[in-house]
């Protein structure tokens, strides 16, 4: 399979733009749109309420939460088609997730702010999987120490990104809102909690 390493100071990211066929990501676009329990969430920013900018969902093997911007996510059993990604991505990866946080994004105004994850639940180096599926959308980079040094990433239909190492340390990412007229896209970000 080909992989790019991003090669970026601080980090390990290793990405690769075929991880699933054009028409195997189709199925699983469709399965995942229908069968995945998507739902709207308020965060609170500085004490005031605000509707999450994508719709979210979050699925486990165990029963462990996953809490960040204030929001605490239940788990939800895994379905088979994610069950399914988990197996194929953890052979690539050669380790066992636990959890998914799947993201949907709407259309273009629908992001994700800059962030990294690095909630103490995920451990110290965290390692996360992150599938796209759909619409394709930038993805950003930028060193928390200096904002200058970034890179942005197309994240294709099909695609599979690891982020490993201090990546998560050293670095914050984002989708950004975007003026074109796009379809929707789906995310999954799988991880060990
Ligand atoms: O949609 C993406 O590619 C990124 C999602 C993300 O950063 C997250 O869920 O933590
Ligand atoms: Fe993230």
């Amino acid at each position: 399979m080909k992989e790019i390493d991003l090669k970026l100071p601080d980090s390990t990211l290793l990405y690769y733009p075929n991880f699933y066929s054009e028409e195997k990501s189709n199925i699983l676009f469709q399965e995942l749109i229908q069968k995945i329990k998507w739902k709207e969430d308020q965060i609170k920013i500085f004490g005031k309420l605000y509707w999450q900018p994508r719709l979210t969902a979050f699925y486990a093997n165990n029963i462990k939460t996953y809490s960040y911007s204030s929001l605490k996510m239940k788990p939800l059993p895994f379905t088979s088609t994610l069950q399914k990604i988990k197996s194929d991505i953890e052979k690539l990866a050669d380790l066992e997730f636990t959890s998914c946080l799947a993201n949907l994004y709407r259309d273009g105004k629908d992001s994700n702010g800059w962030h990294a994850d690095d909630e103490k639940e995920l451990g110290k180096n965290p390692i996360i999987a992150s599938l796209s599926l759909g619409a394709e959308r930038n993805f950003k980079l930028r060193h928390k120490s200096n904002h200058q040094l970034n890179h942005k990433l197309l994240l294709e239909h099909g695609s599979l990104l690891l982020m490993k190492g201090e990546t998560q340390h050293f670095w914050q990412h984002q989708i950004p809102k975007t003026q074109k007229k796009i379809d929707k896209r789906i995310n999954l970000t799988f991880r060990i909690l």
